[in-house]
Formats: structure tokens, sequence, C-alpha cells
């Protein structure tokens, strides 16, 4: 298969789990910068599809390029090395450490000689975990202990976390499950904002939250894509309004 500007490209991917296909023959391209959505029913195969890209999942058959690179071999943490992060729905960050910790210790290791001979906190990292504070809306907020910060903040951390290790593709699953209104606007401008240097892939059942970032919206139906296109044009889709949004 030939290169291409995409910075993934999954072509013809199959998962089967005792022969059901969770996954079915589905091809999907991301562009650099591209905010996509990932929506559909419940069991349509959205969280398998991220599993198999950030190596969680083994494929069946199938291609997954990220940036050319074929990453279906490739073990979780190299994925992780190549510039693919991935937020789950549950938050793992550290609740005894403080905020500005929990970024520090994200800051990726052992990639240089320094790193692999012991880790300090360098003026690098102090810059880093700062402009990644601000990026989160959590720079006022750098000696409060993770544990005490609200639900959305705790998210926003994660994300932050991720962000420390500049990942070119970002995947988060229902960022904003348990948010308050106010903490889904302003995820919703972290995710405009955060797509600037990146391509992201969100999971998401709000339509709303949806209507609101999504530059593409791909539908999702028993392993395979059912749509895909703009909000507008999706919404309009008999097929998905049949199997998703009628309901
Ligand atoms: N490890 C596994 N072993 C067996 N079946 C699995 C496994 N992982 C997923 N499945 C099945 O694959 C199908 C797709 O599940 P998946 O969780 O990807 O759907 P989803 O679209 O993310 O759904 P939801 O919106 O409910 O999270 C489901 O029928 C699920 O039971």
């Amino acid at each position: 298969m030939s290169n291409t500007d995409f910075v993934l490209a999954i072509e013809d991917l199959t998962v089967s789990f005792d022969g059901f296909k969770a996954i079915d023959a589905l091809t999907l391209y991301v562009d650099r910068g591209e905010l996509r959505v990932i929506i559909g029913p419940n069991g349509a195969g959205k969280t398998t599809l991220l599993d198999l890209i950030c190596g969680k999942t083994k494929a069946s058959a199938g291609s997954i390029k990220f940036k050319n690179q074929e990453m279906t071999r490739l073990a979780e943490h190299k994925i992780v090395r190549a510039g693919v992060g991935r937020k789950f729905q549950t938050p793992s960050i550290y609740e005894n450490l403080s905020v500005f910790k929990n970024l520090e210790v994200s800051f990726p290791r052992g990639r240089s000689v320094l790193g692999a001979l012991g880790f300090r906190c360098t003026d690098e990292v102090k810059e880093r975990v700062q402009s990644v504070a601000t990026e989160i809306g959590l720079a006022d907020a750098l000696d409060t202990e993770a544990g005490l910060l609200s639900h959305g903040q705790k998210q926003w951390l994660e994300i932050g976390m991720l962000l420390m290790q500049e990942p070119e593709l970002l995947m988060l699953d229902e960022p904003i499950a348990g948010m308050s209104v106010r903490e889904r606007e302003l995820t919703a401008d972290l995710l405009q904002r955060i797509c600037k240097g990146r391509s992201v892939i969100v999971i998401e059942h709000d339509m709303d939250f949806v209507k609101r970032i999504a530059h593409k919206v791909t539908v999702m139906h028993q392993g395979k894509i059912l749509a895909e296109g703009s909000m507008e044009k999706v919404q309009a889709d008999p097929k998905v309004i049949d199997v998703y949004l009628g309901h």
C-alpha cells in the first residue's frame, strides 16, 4: 500500500473475538490537525477501534499506519513512543501528588543518555509543565494535590499528562462523562486548542458536544463505518437516524 499524507491510515482492519468480528474490514483516514469524532450505538466497536490503534488489542487482519509506519505488530509502549496518546474513561492520575508532580512524572524519559542515567527536573521540564498547565487551565493549581481537584479538572490533568509526551495523535474516550455544563464548555475549548498542533480522535455520545467540536464525524455500526462526513451530513443520513440518532 502506498504512503499517504494522513497521520493515521487504517485499511481493512479486522479483529475477531471467538469468530465475532468486533471490527470488520474497516478503513478510516485521519488528517493532520483534524479533530475526528466517532459515534455509534453501544457495541458498535468504537472502544475496540481505539484499543487496536494503541496496541492494547492486536488486529486479526489489516493495517494501521501512523505517519506511514505500520503499528499492528508494535508493542503498546512503542506505539506511545511513536507519538500516540490514549486517555481512558477512568482517570489514572496520582491523587496524592500535586498537579505539578503529576505533569512532571509524565515527561518522557529514557530517550536521551541523560534520561537513561536518571531523571532530573530540569528547566526544560519545568517550562513544559508550565505551558501544559496553562493549556489545560490548571496553571493556578500547580501546588494543589490532584485528589482535591474537581472531576473535570482531574480529566484535564490527565489530558495534560498525555500532552507532556507531545503526542501527534491523541485519543479520548468520552472525555466529558460526568462533567458539569461549564466543564463541558471548557473541555470543548481545550480540545479545539489541542488539535491545532496534532490530530485528535474522540468517542462521544453527547450530540451537542459532538456538534461543537467535530471537524468530521464517523458513525460506526457493527464493526463497520455506517457514514462519515460533516455533522450536518451524518445527522441527515437516514441510515444513521435509523440505527443511532433516532433512538
Ligand atoms: N476482548 C473482547 N472479547 C470479546 N468480545 C469483545 C472484546 N472486546 C469487545 N468485545 C465485543 O465487541 C463489541 C464492540 O465493543 P466496543 O466496546 O468496542 O463497542 P463500543 O462501540 O465502544 O460500545 P459502547 O458505546 O457501549 O462503549 C461488543 O459486542 C463487545 O462485547
